[in-house]
């Protein structure tokens, strides 16, 4: 791609609405005057400087392109003027679908872009991490199957703004397929209602690594600054399950997903998703009582009734 190829383009915005269309005319000019354009027709701060780089990293099939101020960022993926491609754009908490094929009048590609439903409100209010937007239209609590599976089908992962990658959609049809994974409507209707839920499943439906899952996207434990915490009896099943978990959500370990096991703790202030030992968190409770760092606990392989955890549903039943 050339970095100063024309450009032109039509944006919808906001949304699929198309009442708002505007036309960056075939005058547009480079790729930084159509950001700019881009950039103010979205509503990010015109104050600021940008300067464009791009990118192309070893193995990637995108090139990226990346805006020099940290609410910029920007990917794109084959945006080779082929007739019928889709290809994605995040700014910031924004993200844009460029469809290409349509030719304009000039007889060359028009890109159309549109905001992703609800994102652009979200934007408003959620401060300066754009990407969170996509979870920002969530009412924590009140979210169904459909909400979760369509951001989750979507290309930039709302944990941490990066585009999703082959590795993950792989795995996802593979976690949609795990028993688990037909009761997760139920699972979110009874976690609505109820402050304490025991669940009980065969070996390897997929309790320990969806559940937790189906609850970062219903609870949305990073928007109130809170975990969820995951409880295991051994520390090797604490450390491999939050591996596991990490590249089931597309995130690195100790980053979004984490887990604390004695003499170590590999989390990190992003961290909402906590794999820990249940010594561990009875050893935290001891502290916090009412663990208020948590907007959930988990405690699995309850029926092995070790010490920790029988404690910690002692404990958990006085704090709910
Ligand atoms: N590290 C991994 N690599 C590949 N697949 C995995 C990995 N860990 C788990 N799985 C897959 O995920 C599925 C669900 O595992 P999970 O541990 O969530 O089940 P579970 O219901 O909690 O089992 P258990 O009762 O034994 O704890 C497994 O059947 C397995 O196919």
């Amino acid at each position: 791609m050339n970095q100063n190829q024309k450009f032109p383009a039509r944006v919808s915005y906001p949304d699929y609405d198309v009442t708002e269309n505007m036309f960056l005319d075939d005058h547009l000019g480079s790729r930084e005057d159509f950001f700019g354009a881009l950039r103010s027709r979205i509503g990010l701060p015109s104050n600021e400087g940008i300067t464009v780089k791009y990118a192309k990293g070893p193995g990637q099939d995108h090139q990226s392109l990346i805006v020099d101020d940290e609410a910029f960022e920007v990917f794109f993926d084959d945006l080779d003027g082929q007739s019928g491609d889709e290809t994605e754009l995040t700014v910031e908490r924004q993200t844009v679908i460029i469809e290409e094929g349509r030719k304009d009048e000039g007889n060359r590609l028009a890109p159309t872009i549109r905001v992703l439903p609800g994102v652009a409100k979200a934007r408003a209010g959620t401060g300066s991490s754009g990407w969170k937007g996509l979870l920002g239209n969530l009412v924590p609590g009140e979210t169904t199957v459909e909400q979760a599976e369509s951001i989750e089908n979507g290309n930039v992962n709302p944990f941490n703004g990066r585009p999703f990658s082959d590795n993950y959609r792989k795995i996802l049809a593979g976690r949609r397929k795990l028993p688990v994974y037909a009761q997760r409507t139920e699972f979110l209707e009874l976690v609505h209602n109820n402050q304490i839920l025991v669940l009980v499943g065969e070996t390897g439906s997929g309790k320990t690594t969806q559940i937790p899952q189906f609850l970062a996207y219903d609870d949305l434990p990073q928007h109130k600054k809170k975990m969820i915490a995951c409880t295991q009896p051994r520390r090797v099943a604490a450390m491999s399950m939050a591996q596991r978990v990490a590249d089931e959500l597309d995130c690195a370990l100790g980053a979004e997903v984490g887990y604390t096991i004695r003499f170590e703790d590999n989390t990190s202030p992003d961290t909402f998703l906590k794999y820990m030992t249940d010594g561990m968190l009875l050893r935290e409770a001891m502290a916090d009582p009412e663990l208020n760092r948590y907007s959930a606990i988990i405690l699995d392989e309850a029926h092995e009734r070790t010490v920790s955890t029988d404690i910690l549903m002692g404990l958990v039943k006085e704090v709910s």
